[in-house]
């Protein structure tokens, strides 16, 4: 029976400190920690009139312009699991891939386990998206209403014309929805999210919902911090999801169910010995300038293809320089911050240098090294795979040292053009979770 009263989930964004491009291989380990922004998913019923039958899902972003996505579901052929089509409502609503593809992949989970058993069908539902603000880069006005009017922002704009700052609002979505999907069709005895194996179950289906609406397998580093919080991640191999037919194709719904339950996921996610010292915040600088991850990405491995021994060597000690960081931040070296993200970086320019891909840029350089002269920080890097659109600082975890770094990003942004902000995220530990629906007073009627 699906849930009558409404139910609520989050899960983080994240912030990539250690181990780009190194992770994509399963010989090498990222340092990956969550945030403090979440993305939220409120599920309830939708009540219909005495002899009204409808079978529609409704999703809804309500801090975006025309974001209202109503789909139809049926069963598709030769075993293709549950197909969902975006019904028409009139207006010139864009498609949402990531939304889209996460229904397909959930339902016909939902459909090909618990509802085996039952002739069940999808009573109608809506999912309703909220967003911590700092997920995007937009002027927004706080005038919301209920208990929370500043949590969650009104942007003046359509999710397409939203400018995002990074912090993995598409792996956090996938993850929320799936859990809400999930918690809401299914009885607890079949998904649990609090238990290991309903993280299991969450972690498989979302990294397989997400590689498939990005239409490219990465490392699903974002996926993992999304389900886990902050951990020290060692990817699945790729050819783990190479059994899966398109979503809806024939044989999809059987080969879904196989590979979410199935030993073939051979991901290694450790949370233990993964923290920053007390007193220590890990936080986030939106650099307002784009890159692209996709052909940096492309560029590093071909330099790497290229050069087998010099690459490996250069990639062997990063990574133990980037172990080392884990162990310093884990037990509490605060002296000893400083010079490990030093060496890390080095190494992070040479990468560089050599694939010719600006993952530390020199004006991300210039930055770095004159954010490290404010007093209370300690080091920075630029996260996950680099560019110029973020860095990522550890520094002390207190007022002043916040208000010295915004006095310096200010004067910054003045003197050398662009946009330096300090966003108000930090790291944080857990992962996804339940929420209580009077978070949203005000957004929800
Ligand atoms: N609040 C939201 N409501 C609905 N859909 C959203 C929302 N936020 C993000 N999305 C979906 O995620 C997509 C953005 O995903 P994309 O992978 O481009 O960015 P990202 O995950 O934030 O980036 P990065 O991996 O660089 O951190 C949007 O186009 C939309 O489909
Ligand atoms: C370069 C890479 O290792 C990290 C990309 O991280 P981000 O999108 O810059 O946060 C790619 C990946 O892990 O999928």
């Amino acid at each position: 029976m699906p849930s009558t009263t409404p139910t609520a989930v989050s899960a983080p964004g994240k912030v990539f400190l250690a181990g780009g491009y190194l992770v994509l291989d399963r010989e090498y380990t990222a340092l990956v920690f969550g945030l403090s922004a979440r993305i939220n998913v409120v599920a309830r019923e939708i009540k219909t009139s005495p002899g009204v039958q409808l079978s529609e899902i409704v999703v809804d972003s309500p801090q975006f312009q025309e974001a209202q996505w109503r789909y139809g579901y049926h069963l598709a052929p030769d075993e293709g699991g549950i197909k969902v089509t975006q019904l028409q409502s009139g207006g010139n609503i864009d498609s949402n891939p990531f939304v889209e593809v996460t229904l397909s992949y959930a339902l016909s989970y939902i459909a090909g386990t618990a509802f085996r058993r039952s002739s069940h069908t999808f009573d109608p539902a809506q999912f309703t998206i909220l967003a911590d603000n700092d997920y995007y880069s937009q002027p927004h006005s706080l005038t919301g209403t209920g208990e929370n009017p500043t949590r969650f922002a009104k942007f003046p704009t359509t999710l397409r014309g939203a400018n995002k700052t990074g912090l993995g609002s598409s792996a956090a979505l996938v993850t929320s929805l799936t859990a809400a999907l999930l918690t809401h069709y299914l009885p607890q005895s079949d998904f649990n999210l609090d238990t290991p194996q309903g993280k299991r179950t969450l972690h498989n289906l979302a990294q397989a919902a997400h590689c498939a609406a990005q239409g490219k397998v990465g490392s699903g580093f974002d996926i993992a911090a999304a389900v886990y919080g902050s951990c020290r991640y060692r990817r699945f191999s790729p050819s783990v999801l190479k059994s899966i037919p398109e979503a809806g194709a024939p044989g999809f719904a059987p080969a879904l169910t196989k590979l979410i339950g199935g030993e073939t996921w051979d991901t290694d996610i450790v949370k233990e010995g993964v923290s920053v010292p007390p007193g220590t915040a890990l936080r986030m600088c939106d650099v307002d300038c784009g890159s692209q991850t996709v052909s940096m990405v492309k560029k590093v491995l071909q330099w790497r293809e290229s050069n087998p021994a010099d690459s490996k060597k250069l990639w062997d000690e990063l990574q133990s320089r980037n172990v080392r960081l884990g162990t310093i931040l884990s037990e509490g070296k605060l002296d000893e911050i400083r010079p490990a993200v030093t060496e890390i970086r080095e190494l992070i320019r040479a990468m560089g240098t050599q694939s010719d891909v600006p993952i530390e840029p020199e004006s991300q350089t210039k930055l770095l090294d004159a954010l490290m002269e404010v007093e209370g920080v300690y080091n920075g890097v630029v996260p996950g795979a680099g560019g110029y659109d973020a860095v990522a600082l550890l520094m002390k975890d207190d007022e002043a040292t916040e208000k010295r770094v915004k006095d310096f990003t200010a004067k910054w942004s003045q003197e050398n053009g662009g946009q330096v902000r300090l966003l108000d995220v930090k790291g944080e530990m857990e992962g996804v979770r339940r929420e209580n629906i009077k978070e949203y007073d005000g957004w929800i009627l």
